[in-house]
């Protein structure tokens, strides 16, 4: 009974800090979990290169997907499930680079394979029930400001995705095939210690991002969402700066600190020059469609 998946990373279009509603796109970099099941009754989370980091949102993630395919049918006399739960990434955690999605989607999507359970079929789990429940899970645990369903929809269905996170509903979902340069700082930024407030604010500028977005005019969308979230949220232009006009979008990726341009790929080459001469690492990627996938 042992399950195995992988989920991509994304990098943003638009936060859904300010208003709820918000956009993300899938990139060829993976998180993957591996669970086992067993009848211990306990459910244990390891983080590989991070013994310290906390594994509750992925124990929240398989705890409730054994619930759900449990619908109540155990009874005191039955074994109790139990589960070990490892998840690797190659993208650093609180990076903006959306890992706690791709964690929580690998170990949801890991946890229903090794319960023989196919999401693929309409009438056992479908994928976007399965994308809710890591949602869920993430709201339970508390690492998360609007529940993220933007990042987490991305993440399980590959492609760009606009997303009402407050009330967990796809608008749009589109399948792109783009170029992605990806520049992180070597530091942390918690979505759960994210400024709400001051995002906020800048509600109108998020609704024009919004309407770029649902326009497919995704790399525009970017731009203005970067530097508005750069301002709500504290973080340098300069990256953006360099990076235009060049290039066909640039944002602060999520709550940051990443940052993430698309466009071409010699463009790109280009500004990944520039932006190599900044502390921390740099990236050529691209999009990803096929989303989460049991392996
Ligand atoms: N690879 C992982 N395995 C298990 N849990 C993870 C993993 N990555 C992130 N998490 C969980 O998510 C939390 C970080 O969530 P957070 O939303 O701040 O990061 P992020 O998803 O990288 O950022 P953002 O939402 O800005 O993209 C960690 O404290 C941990 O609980
Ligand atoms: O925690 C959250 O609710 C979010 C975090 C960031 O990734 C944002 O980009 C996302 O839109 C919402």
């Amino acid at each position: 009974m042992n399950g195995r998946a992988t989920a991509p990373a994304a990098g943003t279009v638009l936060n859904a800090l300010a208003t709820g509603v918000g956009s993300a796109f899938a990139i060829d970099a993976d998180t993957t979990a591996e669970v086992s099941l067993d009848d211990s009754g306990d459910i244990r989370g390891e983080i590989a290169d991070a013994p310290d980091a906390d594994t509750r949102l992925i124990e929240r993630c398989v705890e409730l997907v054994l619930e759900s395919a449990d619908g109540g049918s155990s009874t005191d006399e039955s074994p109790s499930l139990g589960a070990t739960v490892r998840t690797e990434s190659d993208v650093p955690m609180a990076s903006g680079l959306k890992s706690s999605s791709a964690a929580a989607n690998a170990t949801v999507m890991a946890t229903l394979s090794a319960l023989d359970i196919d999401v693929e079929r309409e009438d056992e789990m479908t994928r976007k029930g399965a994308c809710r429940l890591g949602v869920q899970a993430a709201r339970d645990v508390g690492v998360t400001a609007t529940g993220a369903f933007d990042d987490a929809s991305a993440s399980m269905l590959g492609g760009v995705t606009v997303t009402d996170n407050d009330r967990d509903e796809l608008l749009s979902r589109e399948e792109v095939s783009w170029d992605v340069l990806v520049y992180t700082p070597p530091e942390q930024a918690f979505s759960a210690d994210a400024d709400v407030e001051r995002c906020q604010r800048i509600a109108p500028m998020a609704e024009l991002v919004a309407d770029l977005a649902l326009d497919g005019d995704y790399g525009r969308a970017m731009t203005v969402n970067g530097f508005a979230f750069c301002g709500a949220l504290g973080f340098s232009t300069d990256p953006l700066l360099s990076a235009l006009p060049d290039v066909d979008g640039v944002s602060l990726s999520g709550t940051g600190p990443s940052y993430v341009a698309v466009g071409g790929r010699e463009i790109l080459e280009g500004v990944q020059e520039r932006w190599e001469s900044l502390e921390g690492t740099t990236w050529l990627t691209t999009t990803q469609t096929d989303g989460t996938r049991t392996i």
